[in-house]
């Protein structure tokens, strides 16, 4: 469960508010977040693990108040960038997976057992030793969510996660992230992929302007885009 309580961002130097309070509570098993370029979709998921603390109001994660307990968050809400190489910061995906591992504090030879464990049920043992630089973008991709997801988060927030993708690698990411078993909030320009979620976001000018089905979330951005003063359509929850 993820709760935004009153929860606002200003930007650094207090001159322009990037996220207006916020309150609702986000309990679904996949929440897609959509909207134009810049309108505060990253802000809003980097919220929620604590990269970003509220300038007023508070997130609660999991019960927990990303403030008052930043590391215990980040130790159950994964991360997933939409450039994977800005989180991939070891030589080799075995070596980034065993890295990542370390949080749980394991003994090296258990590390070095769970990375191969975790590097099999991606798809990704072929290419384990192989520098990152040579893998593809897909291929990063799906070794960026072994990386995030070893350590088995309860919750992860991936921010555009297919937008590098070819149609082969974005049908396997969104396969793959449908089957996971934890909470998946999500940012994408995609709307088929925004559909697969059971409750979207629309965020506008810092906005959340509407919060609901997927089906009429995409019909609200779609007014919103085409009109420059077009409003939300639909029957999803109308936020002020
Ligand atoms: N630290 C910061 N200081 C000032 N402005 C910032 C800061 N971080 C983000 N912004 C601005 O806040 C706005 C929202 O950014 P954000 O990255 O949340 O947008 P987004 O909806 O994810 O965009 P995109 O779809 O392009 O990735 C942008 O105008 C961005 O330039």
């Amino acid at each position: 469960m993820i709760e935004f309580i009153g929860a606002a961002v200003q930007s650094d130097d207090d001159r322009r508010t990037l996220l207006h309070p916020l309150t609702l509570s986000l309990a679904e098993r996949r929440v897609s977040v959509i909207g134009a370029n810049g309108s505060g979709k990253s802000t809003l998921l980097r919220l929620v693990n604590g990269l970003r603390l509220p300038s007023q109001g508070r997130v609660e994660v999991l019960g927990q108040d990303t403030r008052k307990a930043g590391g215990a968050v980040r130790r159950s809400v994964g991360f997933v960038f939409t450039d994977p190489l800005s989180q991939l910061v070891m030589p080799t995906g075995r070596e980034d997976v065993e890295l990542s591992l370390r949080t749980r504090k394991l003994p090296a030879a258990e590390r070095r057992l769970r990375a191969g464990e975790v590097l099999r049920r991606f798809g990704l043992e072929h290419l384990a030793d192989r520098s990152i630089y040579d893998l593809s973008g897909g291929e990063r991709q799906i070794l960026a969510l072994a990386v995030v997801l070893a350590v088995e988060p309860r919750i992860l927030l991936a921010d555009e996660p297919t937008t590098l993708l070819d149609l082969r690698n974005d049908t396997v990411v969104r396969a793959l992230l449908a089957g996971l078993r934890q909470q998946v909030v999500f940012t994408t320009h995609n709307l088929d992929f925004a559909r697969e979620a059971e409750r979207t976001l629309v965020i506008d000018g810092g906005r959340v302007v509407f919060d609901g089905t997927p089906d009429d979330a995409v019909a609200c951005y779609r007014a919103l885009s085409t009109q420059p003063d077009g409003g939300p359509a639909g029957d999803g929850h109308l936020l002020p």
